[in-house]
């Protein structure tokens, strides 16, 4: 019977059982006679590199995952600036794009529109039940800025859920990637006879309604202890389902919300440097937002708090926020505008539409330039000249996934401000050497918010996540910056320190989340922060350093008894 390479996700018809296992031992005979774990690491990094498509590395590092679990999150620990940009973005993306073709195992939950009216059912196929502690859910319908993959954004999950494990020691048998499959918009996929998802449109959003209203129902009788992480929901639905759920359930959007964090982090960071070169106090910052979707309006409301919490009132923050959507610049005399995007709608500008991003530019005088619209390209050399021209230190954050969709490159950035730009951009860029020095991008993404938000909530066992929850994440993850760190120019922390840096983002969402009282974990009160911070690192996950004997010996068991 073959047990053991029987898949631990079984589609939803049988549950297997998961008894405890006595700690596995190498049986003699089933493993090479020198199978040496630190060689064997070694011999790991040597496959991976040996690879010359980043595609084919993810593929690698996908089966090393599931082969020896404790492996690639300690190679990963180890090579966090090597790791990230494959198995998430960028390579990600792709991963996404090509799911259907490159599909192997199951790895995650799959819930369709089929489904509705029993959805508790397939919930209950999961197998770790009560170990679930955070689930990344997403309906593929806008996947980074790639567009409606459908079922192919499973990957987004699968790769959102990895850097919980390695990023905030969350315990990988406690994730959960949930792709929901609604159908899809893109004909391409609807034509692929590979496609793994429903063939067919997009259902209308009242119906979709009231599937998540199910779901989310559902989702939290099955797994009481669990946070959902919305992921990568097109803008009209991620805005709707983080407004109907969120004071009910213990849930956040990644992209309104952790976007929005890790942007203000870095913005503050910036902010800092270009006030204290051009004598100008931080709230008299001009923010323009090139890109109107759930990020750019994520980031904006984000942006916007900070500046009340410096002193200025709701309707002064608002006016320091500047949008532009494909129309150009986005005021309330232009016509009807989307919900989301009327809040930050300039009221005091009533002339004809200004389309173009230079006149934008030359009108707003902005002093920080945030790229948020999947427009590769669209910081043109004239658009950063003209920043720099306007500030000694101009702020420009091509934040656009994957990189390939970044508004513009590192390099022509440092190039076309004589070095000048405080710079972070959405995916990763290597490193500059500019005149005589090195020059570092800072990496704007979310993945530095996520894994502390989501292990500060876990631990505080939150009925739900409030803003004052997703600021005090964005503070701490500003205010984790080194001196060494502020000496190399850096807006963000390495992040080859994102444990330790999660750890001090958990202690200030938790301190957060008992001022608003929305923990249940009470106890946690009573501690010193100095007492709490022990407890969160001691709560985390660590990959086992002798993993490799154990592990491949239980396969190789599971290999024989699976071939007789
Ligand atoms: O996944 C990422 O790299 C950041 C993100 O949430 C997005 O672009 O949607
Ligand atoms: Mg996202």
């Amino acid at each position: 019977m073959p047990i053991v390479l029987t898949p631990y996700w079984s589609n939803g018809v049988q549950k297997l059982k998961m008894a405890p296992m006595p700690p596995p031992r190498p049986k003699h005979g089933l493993t090479p006679p020198t199978l040496d774990d630190e060689v064997h690491a070694a011999r790991c990094m040597q496959q991976l590199r040996s690879k010359d498509k980043d595609i084919e590395k993810y593929i690698y590092l996908s089966m090393l995952k599931e082969q020896d679990h404790h492996m690639f999150y300690r190679l990963c620990l180890q090579h966090m600036s090597e790791f990230t940009p494959i198995i998430y973005t960028p390579t990600v993306g792709q991963a996404c794009q090509e799911y259907s073709h490159n599909y192997r195992r199951p790895e995650g939950l799959f819930v369709s529109i089929k489904d509705k009216g029993k959805i508790k059912s397939v919930l209950r196929a999961w197998p770790k039940i009560d170990e679930a502690r955070i689930s990344v859910v997403t309906d593929g319908s806008r996947i980074l800025g790639l567009g409606d993959l459908g079922i192919n954004g499973m990957p987004i999950s699968i790769g959102k859920l990895s850097l919980y494990v390695a990023g905030a020691g969350i315990r990988p048998e406690s994730t959960i990637p949930i792709c929901l499959d609604f159908g899809t918009n893109t004909q391409k996929y609807l034509d692929d006879p590979l496609y793994l998802g429903l063939r067919k449109k997009r259902v209308a959003t009242t119906e979709m309604t009231e599937f998540m209203d199910e779901f989310m129902l559902e989702m939290s009788v099955a797994f009481p202890k669990l946070l959902v992480q919305f992921e990568d929901f097109s803008t009209d639905h991620a805005f709707l389902y983080l407004e109907r759920y969120r004071n009910q359930y213990p849930v956040f959007n990644d992209d309104i919300q952790g976007t929005g964090a890790v942007v203000l982090s870095g913005f503050i960071n910036a902010a800092r440097l270009s006030s204290a070169a051009s004598g100008r106090p931080l709230t008299s910052h001009r923010v323009l937002f090139f890109g109107a979707g759930s990020a750019g309006v994520g980031v904006a409301m984000q942006l916007m708090s900070f500046f009340t919490l410096e002193g200025l009132s709701e309707q002064e923050a608002r006016e320091r926020i500047w949008l532009v959507d494909s129309q150009g610049l986005v005021y309330t005399a232009r016509g009807e505008l989307a919900e989301h995007k009327r809040y930050f709608a300039r009221r005091d500008y009533t002339g004809p539409p200004i389309k173009d991003l230079l006149d934008v530019l030359e009108y707003v005088k902005p002093t920080a330039l945030m790229g948020l619209s999947t427009t590769s390209g669209a910081f043109t050399q004239a658009a950063i000249q003209t920043m720099a021209a306007l500030n000694p230190l101009p702020i420009i954050f091509p934040l656009s996934n994957p990189v390939a969709l970044s508004e513009c490159t590192f390099a022509d950035a440092v190039r076309h401000t004589d070095g000048k730009v405080l710079f972070a951009s959405g995916s990763p860029f290597h490193a500059l050497p500019w005149q005589g020095t090195t020059r570092y991008p800072g990496q704007g993404n979310n993945m530095y918010i996520f894994p502390g938000l989501g292990l500060g909530a876990i631990l505080a066992r939150c009925a739900s996540v409030t803003d004052a929850m997703v600021e005090a994440s964005s503070l701490g993850l500003a205010n984790s910056l080194t001196p060494e760190e502020v000496e190399m120019g850096l807006l963000y922390p390495q992040i080859e320190r994102i444990r330790e840096i999660s750890a001090q983002i958990a202690v200030a969402v938790i301190r957060a989340a008992q001022e608003a009282a929305v923990d249940r974990h009470t106890d946690l009160r009573a501690m010193s922060d100095k007492e709490l911070l022990a407890f969160v690192n001691g709560k985390m996950w660590n990959p086992s350093v002798r993993p490799a004997l154990s592990t491949l010996a239980e396969r190789a068991d599971g290999v024989l008894l699976s071939q007789y």
